[in-house]
């Protein structure tokens, strides 16, 4: 048996479907998939580009619904969520004290400064923002000199790294990621991985990322591979080179 699979699921995703349209325009992203993400640990989601990686975030994270399965929580102290049997109201509660999400789209609010959309979901959780770190994040970020411009006023990379640092600082237990480096230089994007990596063995949260780039997810704990809508793989603390060969033979 494996590490991962004896630690506690921070995330269990239980019999996943999930349908976009009707009749010919059917598409079918979730087939049935289950999966465990473990707790404390950083677990990287790759596969090619239409298998389900971004839906499969969006639903872990109750931003999209499924057809049917489930997807539950689990707290520290073993106290768990099904988000799939939230309402609205409960559903939006519990995103915002547990979840941080880095959309591939950033998703910033346009009208509020860079400082403003980063301290957003502290200040509707309510929760105190932990001032000291919210520096680090934003002087390792390279956003010191950007706090108070608006996103139009920003590069796309910019607004990635508002997007990700908003995700971080009020420390939600589980972080989604979406190709959060997508955008970003290699030098910038190393950055964002070293506090994903900080957020998971210094802080002990969780965090999902998907991404396309081998070398990325080489630095997490474990990789799962997605194709047309199930689960292929799941590879414990795999190298660049073993990730780079299994993806090749699953776009055969
Ligand atoms: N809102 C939507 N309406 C209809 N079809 C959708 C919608 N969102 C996604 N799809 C389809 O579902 C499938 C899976 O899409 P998804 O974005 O989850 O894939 P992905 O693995 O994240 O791809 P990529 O790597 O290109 O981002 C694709 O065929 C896509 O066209």
């Amino acid at each position: 048996m494996s590490t991962q699979m004896r630690v506690r699921p921070a995330v269990r995703a239980a019999n996943l479907t999930k349908t976009y349209g009707t009749g010919d325009a059917t598409v079918v992203p979730l087939k049935n998939l289950s999966i465990d993400f473990a707790a404390g640990a950083f677990t990287a989601v790759m596969g090619p580009s239409g298998s389900g990686k971004s839906t499969l975030m969006h639903v872990l994270a109750g931003l999209d619904s499924a057809d049917s399965g489930t997807v539950t929580l689990t707290h520290d102290d073993g106290a768990t969520i099904e988000l799939t049997g939230l309402g609205e109201k409960e559903l939006t509660r519990v995103r915002r004290e547990r979840i941080g999400f880095i959309f591939q789209a950033y998703n910033l609010v346009p009208a509020m400064t860079a400082e403003e959309n980063i301290l957003l979901p502290a200040s509707l959780g309510g929760a105190a923002t932990d001032r000291l770190f919210f520096e680090m994040v934003i002087d390792r970020l390279g956003l010191t000199d950007r706090l108070h411009h608006r996103p139009f006023e920003l590069s796309g990379g910019q607004q990635q790294r508002v997007a990700v640092a908003r995700a971080l600082v009020s420390k939600p237990a589980v972080i989604f990621a979406d190709e959060p480096t997508g955008n970003l230089d290699s030098r910038t994007g190393a950055e964002v991985l070293g506090l994903l990596r900080t957020a998971v063995d210094e802080f002990g949260q969780t965090v999902v990322m998907v991404t396309h780039d081998v070398n990325a997810a080489a630095g997490a704990d474990s990789t799962v591979i997605l194709n047309d809508g199930r689960v292929v793989d799941q590879l414990q603390d795999p190298t660049a080179e073993l990730l780079a060969a299994r993806m090749i033979e699953v776009a055969k």
